[in-house]
């Protein structure tokens, strides 16, 4: 990463209100509230904050899943403010920048083999690039660990940290310059997240992609992340490089979450020291 480079994501004063629904009576929620910052090629930046805080807000604008209320947001220089119109925009949209849940399952088609859903994502952008889908998707899955054996398998077949494998395949498929992971290692056991953590900082190591990484576990992004931005109900109130602010953390709110930090024996380590 540097900073010398063109941003690729921009947020600028952005601000999102949930107001209620005609005859629904609760005050509006003001989820985000003057957020800035921007998201440089080739870094990952985390967004953290405890439940509520207007994380997953942030990305749903990002992907054009919520509209903005006010401030501005752009992807390589285009404003998403306004969400997505045509289909064509949409798909424009989903190939800059790619998001993967916390819960991969809801989201894959049970139906398909997991070679067909990959494929029908390289189909839909068109980034076989002189071969076939199916042989492109072959290839992807062989890159996140997921080798021949598994290609005709449906989801439910698979465990939860190999449908992750899937669900960033399927990112990956649309050939991104961003990926959006939003809580992606929550629900996976520690063993597990470590595993997935290599495989991302393999795949950034190898393309160009950066991360925007959405979650609540300091040690997780510690070990993932380069710079990161504290949320507090909407706000930022805390930003910098990762490995200082977890070392040294000066705000009382990133404070309180450096000092929740449930395991034992966590502590603040420099990125180049990590195995990942
Ligand atoms: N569609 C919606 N309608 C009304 N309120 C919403 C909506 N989506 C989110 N909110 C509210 O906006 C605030 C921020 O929610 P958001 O999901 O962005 O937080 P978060 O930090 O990602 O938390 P979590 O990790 O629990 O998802 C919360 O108060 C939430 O209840």
């Amino acid at each position: 990463m540097s900073t010398t480079d063109e941003p690729i994501i921009v947020a600028k004063n952005l601000r999102k209100v949930f107001r209620a629904p005609r005859g629904a009576k609760w005050d509006p929620i003001i989820a985000v509230d003057d957020v800035s910052f921007e998201l440089y090629p080739d870094e990952c930046l985390a967004i953290v904050g405890e439940s509520g805080s207007g994380k997953t807000t942030v990305a749903r604008m990002l992907v054009g899943l919520e509209t903005v209320t006010d401030g501005s947001l752009t992807v390589r220089g285009e404003s998403r403010a306004k969400g997505v119109k045509h289909l064509a925009d949409r798909r424009r949209w989903a190939r800059e920048v790619q998001y993967v849940f916390q819960d991969p399952y809801s989201s894959l088609n049970g139906r398909q083999r997991i070679v067909d859903i990959i494929a029908a994502s390289v189909a839909l952008h068109d980034t076989a690039k002189g071969t076939t889908p199916k042989a492109a998707a072959q290839g992807i899955l062989d890159s996140v660990g997921l080798g021949e054996r598994f290609w005709t398998k449906f989801p439910h077949q698979l465990s939860g940290g190999q449908r992750q494998r899937v669900a960033i395949a399927r990112a990956l498929a649309a050939d991104p310059g961003v990926i959006v992971l939003d809580e992606a290692v929550a629900a996976l056991d520690v063993s597990i997240q470590a595993q997935i953590l290599n495989l991302l900082a393999d795949i950034k190591a190898e393309r160009k992609v950066s991360y925007l990484f959405i979650s609540h576990d300091l040690a997780v992004v510690n070990q993932i992340s380069d710079r990161m931005i504290v949320m507090e109900q909407g706000k930022v109130v805390d930003q910098g490089v990762t490995s200082e602010i977890l070392a040294n953390p000066v705000q009382p709110y990133t404070r309180a979450l450096r000092a929740a930090v449930p395991r034992a024996g966590w502590k603040p380590v420099r990125r180049e020291r990590l195995a990942v």
